[in-house]
């Protein structure tokens, strides 16, 4: 379609201010939430539209249970003239092409104003005053992260990790997101081993292992491990993590490898199909990300290796490493790790020791937990409509390219197929006419890549100076990607703990950073959620968002007459938002494959909301979102017929008592890190099933 051509025929109606604040009838929809206070709400509808008759509820006795996923009753509730955009282009009188705006701004359900408690965050001092020559380490490891690493002063982490770890205890180490855990068990562990008489041999095999839950962490840390190691050459890292031949990793095991930082899975497969690995001389595990790998999807593998550990050696040193190492894994830590030192850095946080000291018992579970923040992390929400979301977060990737000058952004979806997706979208269809994007901006990563790719994919995004990288919440743990100035979570995570591990990919080690939260009306309790783990965000308005659009010159409309458009006029910024979203619903329906491909990811999406944990299911519940909207923010102009089919029969099937498959436990796993035996309490195949969603 050809941009210069494209008429927009939109309802002008007069648009008193913004988008319509207050004062509107609103059409509730039956077993939708609907926000309890009667505040003024926002609403964004056309001023003129009135529910008709027929739009309003019926009295609650004649409520109709509706099937979340059956669009009918909504389309009742259409009116005729808001017939979704069929995408033909229709001839106008004076003979040009005009498309039928779809009704984006119609029908939507209010966007309740947002009650934020007030919430004072959790800070920890990043940096402490002293210097790693303070600490009895060899000189040439102190000279390689002086002079290679470029690291004079010791993070408050370190500073109390790297003594309690020298002295052989065990540690258990809670601090925020970027505050330098990886030196804080890289340096003793290197000063540990480097002195070891007689001098370790290659062949002598892995004296530590590092668990970490990604493969791109497993490089990372891999990375920092091989710096610290440069003046002792004869202790060989190696990294097992997937995707290379198992034959060469076999070499390189058999080859020998000390310190071995690997993924669970990886590692267990070693361990049980080429037995090329033994664990005789091992004296540390350090289990970093503790308490993802001691949760979900992975705990029969953890289970099997300490298994494997604990039957050849018994004398370790063990660490556990976290931004958000709940008291459950610190209760577990206190009756399976040996008398651990705690480290929490948070300031008044009256639930641990401070700065150090033994763990006291918590009475409450993990669920409450509150971890601290970032300090100069600027943590922003929005409620967008499901039909909005779409054009929601486009203009925030259009907008922040241009205002920053090319944003260093990550965007976190929900599953695989959906980064897939929208990476395919968003590449093409915000790369257009004199956009000032490119289709190379775009980078995806999630777990079912090739690993090849994977990695590349890592480094670029390391290197790059801007870009945009979608990604699974494979992304989301412990990596240290610099530079990143914007976090786009494009629906909320299942935990505040996943939140503020994906959050914390930026802002690290003190410096700036920002996030954005994309909710829908339904989610936006979900604030309040967060506001109880001490996280503190603020309001950012769709409509501010949207305005971003008259900066995009490529959504420029010409009206019939050749009447300009008033680009302060908020009319032109819808006008905008639908020739934006008409961009993206004509790609998506001009081939029967993409439109297929729209719908199967669709379809992922409706699957991963109904893994949201028990606690999070009055905020999340498939029963609240409309197919039909959220079809809208696939580029679909309507609700597939037989998804709902089919998903209402997966539903049906839940109901007799499968639901459970979705339902996380928040139970963590009883581990005994020490003892030969371990017990695993955690039932895991709805875990299995989540993590193969979330990859
Ligand atoms: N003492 C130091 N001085 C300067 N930079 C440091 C120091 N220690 C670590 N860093 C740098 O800080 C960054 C963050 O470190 P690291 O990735 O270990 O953080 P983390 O606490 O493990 O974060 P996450 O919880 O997200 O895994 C890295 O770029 C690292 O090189």
């Amino acid at each position: 379609m050809g941009d210069e051509n494209l008429i927009l025929n939109i309802t002008q109606a007069p648009v008193p201010n913004s988008f319509q604040r207050g004062n509107n009838k609103s059409h509730k929809h039956p077993g939708k939430w609907q926000p309890k206070s009667k505040a003024v709400k926002r609403k964004c509808q056309e001023p003129s539209e009135e529910p008709s008759p027929k739009r309003r509820l019926p009295p609650p006795h004649q409520k109709k249970q509706r099937n979340a996923v059956d669009e009918k009753p909504y389309k009742k509730h259409e009116a005729p003239s808001e017939k979704i955009l069929d995408g033909k282009k229709e001839e106008n009188p004076k003979g040009r092409p005009a498309v039928k705006t779809s009704s984006l701004f119609k029908n939507n359900p209010e966007v309740p104003d947002i009650d934020r408690p007030a919430v004072k965050q959790l800070k920890e001092k990043v940096f402490s005053a002293d210097s790693f020559s303070d600490l009895d380490l060899h000189p040439h490891l102190v000279a390689t992260i002086k002079t290679v690493m470029n690291m004079p002063n010791m993070t408050s982490v370190q500073k109390l990790t790297i003594p309690a770890l020298l002295a052989g205890r065990d540690v258990l180490v809670r601090s925020q997101t970027g505050s330098g855990k990886t030196m804080a068990y890289g340096v003793p562990l290197v000063q540990a081993l480097q002195g070891v008489t007689p001098k370790i041999q290659r062949s002598d095999g892995p004296y530590a292992l590092v668990l970490v839950p990604t493969r791109e962490l497993a490089l990372q840390s891999f990375n920092t491990i091989q710096k610290l190691l440069k003046p002792f050459t004869w202790i060989v890292p190696g990294v097992l993590m997937g995707g290379e031949k198992r034959k060469s990793e076999k070499a390189r095991l058999r080859k020998g490898i000390n310190i071995l930082i690997s993924t669970p899975g990886r590692l267990l497969d070693h361990i049980k199909s080429t037995k090329s690995i033994h664990f005789t001389r091992a004296r540390w595990l350090i289990v970093d990300e503790a308490d993802r790998i001691l949760d979900m999807g992975f705990e029969k593998d953890v289970t099997a290796i300490l298994n494997a550990l604990n039957s050849q050696c018994q004398h370790r040193q063990n660490v556990l490493l976290s931004a958000t190492l709940s008291p459950g894994v610190t209760r577990l830590a206190d009756i399976s790790l040996n008398d651990p030192f705690n480290v929490t850095i948070a300031e008044d946080n009256s639930r641990e020791a401070k700065h150090g000291g033994k763990a006291k018992e918590d009475k409450k579970d993990s669920e409450s937990s509150c971890f601290a923040m970032p300090e100069k992390l600027h943590q922003h929400a929005v409620v967008a409509p499901s039909k909005l979301k779409l054009v929601t977060l486009a203009t925030f990737i259009l907008g922040k390219w241009k205002c920053e000058r090319k944003a260093k952004m990550i965007v976190f979806f929900p599953s695989c197929e959906l980064v897939e997706f929208y990476h395919t979208l968003l590449s093409k269809v915000l790369t257009v006419g004199d956009s000032a994007m490119g289709s190379d901006d775009f980078l995806r990563l999630h777990g079912n890549m090739e690993q090849e790719e994977r990695t590349e994919v890592f480094q670029q995004f390391t290197n790059c100076q801007a870009g945009i990288l979608l990604c699974t919440d494979v992304a989301a743990r412990g990596l240290d990607l610099p530079q990143v100035t914007w976090i786009v979570q494009y629906g909320a995570p299942a935990s505040a703990a996943e939140y503020i591990h994906r959050v914390g990919r930026t802002a690290r080690l003190g410096a700036q950073g920002s996030s954005l939260l994309i909710l829908i009306p339904s989610e936006a309790a979900y604030l309040q959620t967060l506001a109880e783990h001490k996280i503190s965000v603020s309001e950012m308005k769709m409509e501010d968002i949207l305005s971003n659009l008259l900066m995009e010159d490529f959504l420029k409309i010409k009206r019939a007459g050749g009447k300009k458009s008033d680009v302060a006029d908020p009319q032109t910024v819808r006008e905008r938002a639908t020739v934006l979203q008409t961009k993206f619903e004509d790609y998506v329906h001009a081939s029967a494959d993409t439109a297929l491909w729209a719908k199967k990811a669709l379809q992922s999406y409706i699957r991963s909301y109904a893994t949201y944990p028990k606690n999070l299911k009055h905020i999340f519940h498939i029963r609240s979102l409309h197919l039909g909207h959220v079809a809208k923010s696939f580029g679909l102009r309507d609700a597939p017929h037989n998804l709902s089919r089919q998903l209402s029969g997966s539903l049906n099937k839940q109901s007799k008592g499968k639901q459970k498959r979705f339902c996380l436990p928040a139970r963590i796993p009883t581990i005994q890190l020490l003892h030969p035996t371990i017990e695993i309490h955690a039932t895991s195949p709805e875990r299995e099933a989540f993590a193969s969603v979330a990859c």
